[in-house]
């Protein structure tokens, strides 16, 4: 089993914000869940593992060797965010630019086009401009391109942000049937409930510092339970109803 670890990974902002001596590590066949609140310091850690963001400390590995970002071996990518996908070409120009940076040879990649198009519901709108299509569609649009080069982890921070109600479910649909064929996942996430079904391990990062970091059983574990009793910000609010008492007592 492949194992990618991230040992004592540190992005100082400031004093107070950042990421600080990070620790965790999982399977490349695992559904992580990569759960924190607003600014607890998700995207500085995928930003940090990709080298997007200069680090004052800290490795990357993946099965003990340094993590190399389009590695020809180890194949893990980044699901790029659809307001970073070039807005002014067609959703097929686009695929076949990812396949040119990805160095794969034309007659495959004509192929690997083609099927992914269908796969991911987008043969009629081949020829349309990525920015007219839905934010649903951009994303499936997003995730045929992270797929032209046959990955077997993806990286995705906050996948499903901006999506209506049928567009989130078709996504988390498609991660549970890659994840069925072998491929892995880390997805980033303020919105907990929508993982629960389909997440196998469970990080949780609060303030910087990963508070919560177990294999997750969607039978028995429930992550708003283990949210709140692991993230201080909740224990404040624990006299909540005591407070209500008073503020309505006539
Ligand atoms: N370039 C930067 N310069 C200074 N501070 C930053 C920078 N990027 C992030 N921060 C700070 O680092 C902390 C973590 O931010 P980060 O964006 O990683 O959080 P997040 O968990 O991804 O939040 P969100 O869910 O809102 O995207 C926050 O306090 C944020 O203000």
């Amino acid at each position: 089993m492949e194992q990618f670890t991230v040992k004592n990974l540190t992005k100082q902002f400031n004093k107070t914000s950042g990421i600080d001596k990070i620790n965790f590590s999982f399977n490349l066949t695992d559904i992580v869940g990569f759960v924190g609140a607003n600014g607890a310091g998700k995207t500085t850690t995928i930003k940090a593992i990709f080298n997007e963001l200069k680090t004052s400390a800290g490795e990357v590995t993946v099965n003990g060797e340094p993590f190399k970002i389009y590695n020809k071996d180890n194949k893990i990518g980044f699901l790029p965010d659809s307001t970073n996908l070039p807005q002014d070409i067609k959703v097929k120009e686009y695929l076949e630019l990812v396949g040119i940076l990805a160095k794969i040879n034309s007659k495959e990649l004509k192929e690997r086009i083609m099927l992914l198009l269908d796969m991911f519901d987008l043969t009629d709108s081949k020829n349309k401009l990525i920015r007219e299509l839905s934010a649903g569609m951009q994303k499936r649009a997003a995730i045929a391109g992270v797929m032209i080069f046959k990955p077997k982890f993806i990286f995705m921070d906050e996948p499903t942000a901006n999506l209506d109600v049928e567009a989130r479910i078709e996504i988390l649909n498609i991660i549970k049937s890659l994840n069925q064929k072998g491929i892995g996942f880390f997805i980033t996430t303020h919105i907990i409930d929508e993982l629960e079904k389909i997440i196998n391990k469970l990080i949780i990062i609060e303030a910087g510092t990963i508070v919560y970091e177990t294999d997750f059983n969607h039978k028995k574990d429930n992550i708003m339970e283990i949210y709140q009793k692991y993230v201080g910000g909740w224990k404040e609010r624990k006299n909540l109803g005591t407070k209500l008492d008073s503020f309505f007592a006539e």
